[in-house]
């Protein structure tokens, strides 16, 4: 085997319904054969994958009555029959169970909604289960939508902790201009940066069912790149070019990150979040942290100092050194009641357990 030369943990894959309905008219499985098989390939090095799918509307296009062009309305109630149908498209080409998740930019923007969506898939992961992400149609209007899913996968790869970003379409990558109407586009193997002349050659979607065209899927690698996560463009329908994803290898267009993931994050959660509290830990719990990169448990939390909320940022100390800065997974009076316990005694104590750790490890950085 041909040594990995992009090497990557957990995926976020795009597919545009291009090739979910590539007539614009109902579903198949035939132009997702390749597509499928990258998953499966993936899971079965351990790797996780998490899907997002457009293709709701078209899939849904027969059942409504309409006229060109669709009102927000018509499409709302196309995606609302297509989701099914999509999802069902899906399923019948895995044998592990799949997840519908429906989202709208509100939700990734609400601090609450967001530990949720955080939490969901972090659960789904760990269970072989495979999440399905659309934007939740019915309750988006125009000024709360992501949009395009280029921009809605490049949040969920984001909010999922991913390194990678793969975005499929029906062209084999970008080129330096639209090779739908120019038979002399080339095709960019690597962009080391996305600037306005980069931006320049992406024009949008000529298939008449894709939405955001060449330009929203480079403006969404922009994004991931920014935050240390690798971008794939490439053909959905090219055996090759997913299995040599699967493998490590380069295909269509590597978008790469500006910086690793671990400066990406170190830098935002010790500069751009102001702590809300303070965790005292004892002398096992900060071994845990630096010697095995460990969650940090309530029963190695000694002491919590200020009041703060789930989700908040809070400084991490052993004595009077600052040893970590993370998210909370509990609130400051939650922790109150369960510092020093077992995790086991979450629920018994509270009632509820959210979950087993008080700073998950991917929501943490040493300092
Ligand atoms: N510079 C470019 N390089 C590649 N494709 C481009 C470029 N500019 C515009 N496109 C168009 O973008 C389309 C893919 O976007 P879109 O139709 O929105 O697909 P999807 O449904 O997969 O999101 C291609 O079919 C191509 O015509
Ligand atoms: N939520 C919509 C997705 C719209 C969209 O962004 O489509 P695309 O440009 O094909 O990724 C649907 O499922 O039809």
């Amino acid at each position: 085997m041909e040594k990995a030369q992009f090497a990557w943990q957990r995926v976020v894959i795009k597919v545009g319904s291009a090739l979910i309905s590539p007539d614009g008219n109902g579903c198949k499985t035939e132009h997702l054969l390749a597509i499928a098989r990258f998953i499966i390939a993936a899971r079965h090095q351990d790797k996780q994958v998490i899907l997002v799918s457009s293709g709701s509307v078209a899939a849904g296009r027969n059942a409504i009555a309409h006229h060109a062009p669709l009102s927000l309305a018509g499409k709302q109630a196309m995606a609302a029959v297509g989701q099914t149908r999509m999802m069902a498209n899906w399923a019948r080409l895995f044998d592990f169970p799949c997840a519908q998740i429906l989202l709208t930019h509100q939700d990734i923007a609400s601090r609450a909604r967001y530990l949720n969506i955080k939490n969901t898939l972090r659960e789904l992961l760990d269970n072989g289960v495979l999440p399905i992400v659309n934007e939740n149609d019915t309750v988006a209007t125009e000024e709360l939508k992501f949009g395009d899913n280029d921009n809605l996968a490049a949040q969920v790869a984001l909010v999922a902790d991913a390194d990678t970003l793969v975005i499929c379409t029906d062209v084999e990558g970008v080129f330096d201009k639209d090779p739908r109407s120019h038979s002399d586009a080339r095709l960019l193997a690597e962009l080391t940066q996305i600037t306005e002349s980069t931006l320049a050659m992406a024009g949008g979607s000529s298939s008449g069912v894709g939405t955001g065209g060449m330009l929203s899927k480079l403006q969404a690698a922009q994004k991931a790149s920014a935050q240390g996560i690798q971008t794939f463009i490439c053909n959905g329908q090219n055996e090759q070019a997913l299995a040599a994803l699967a493998r490590g290898q380069t295909a269509g267009t590597r978008v790469l990150p500006q910086q690793s993931i671990a400066s990406a994050k170190k830098h935002w959660l010790k500069h751009s979040l102001k702590a809300q509290g303070q965790i005292l830990i004892d002398e096992g719990a900060h071994n845990a942290l630096k010697e095995r990169g460990a969650s940090l448990l309530p029963a190695g939390i000694i002491g919590v100092e200020g009041k703060f909320n789930a989700g908040d940022a809070v400084d991490v100390c052993l004595g009077k050194q600052l040893v970590a800065r993370g998210l909370s997974a509990y609130s400051s009076a939650e922790l109150q009641q369960i510092k020093g316990l077992h995790s086991q005694r979450i629920a018994t104590v509270l009632g509820y357990s959210q979950q087993a750790v008080a700073l998950h490890r991917d929501d943490l950085v040493l300092l």
